[in-house]
């Protein structure tokens, strides 16, 4: 595994301003791995519906939140999930010795977005105070993105929304308790794998 270096300029922004985006994160043969291996998770019938947590129930309100998903377990090291496990790792652990985050495990996510018109309403990842999600990181895979394809990812910070087109190679982090945000609607199909980084003390 490549030791992975956070920029001065991306730590500073993650504490002033709870988020960052790095372009050319992996690279654009790596990016290309990663897309076969998740067009085929799609094309072999392996997400499902996301549904939105409320309480203790999980339901399904596809008008709130229309992608699939899946998760991506560790054990498959000779493949670029695999390798990405690794660099989220590397990741994990340059955001906790650079930004004193102090984060531990990870989950990982696959989500599909088909590309009619499916969105993800205003939420936050986290609540405040509960032990849970600390940082949240996306990784995009989509080559052809264009601005009529929406799909934008809409952050709002203090002091008004960011959009992050979700391009090909592009990695966008954010503090999982304070930045809410929101999937636009998307009209091609739309791929990412998210990480999302629990506290050390979290278990
Ligand atoms: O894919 C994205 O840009 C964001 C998805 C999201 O907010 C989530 O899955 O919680
Ligand atoms: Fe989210």
């Amino acid at each position: 595994m490549h030791p992975l270096s956070l920029r001065d300029e991306e730590v500073q922004a993650l504490g002033e301003h709870g988020w960052f985006t790095r372009e050319g994160f992996l690279g654009e043969s790596e990016a290309r791995a990663l897309l076969v291996e998740a067009r085929a998770c799609v094309e072999a019938g392996r997400l499902r519906p996301a549904g939105i947590r409320r309480g203790a129930d999980l339901t399904l309100d596809r008008s709130t939140r229309g992608d699939f998903i899946t998760w991506v377990e560790p054990g498959e090291a000779d493949t670029a999930f695999g390798r990405l496990r690794d660099t989220y790792t590397a990741l994990g652990e340059a955001l906790s010795a650079g930004a004193y985050l102090g984060l531990g495990r990870f989950d990982l996510q696959l989500a599909w977005y088909p590309g009619g018109g499916e969105r993800y309403a205003r939420h936050a990842d986290a609540f405040p105070g509960q032990s849970n999600r600390r940082v949240t990181a996306i990784y995009y895979l989509n080559p052809e993105w264009t601005p009529e394809h929406g799909g934008l990812l809409r952050l709002y910070p203090e002091g008004g929304p960011v959009d992050v087109e979700p391009r090909l190679d592009r990695l966008v982090v954010f503090l999982s308790e304070r930045i809410e945000h929101e999937v636009l609607p998307a009209r091609a199909p739309r791929l990412a794998l998210t990480a999302w980084f629990y506290g050390r003390d979290a278990g």
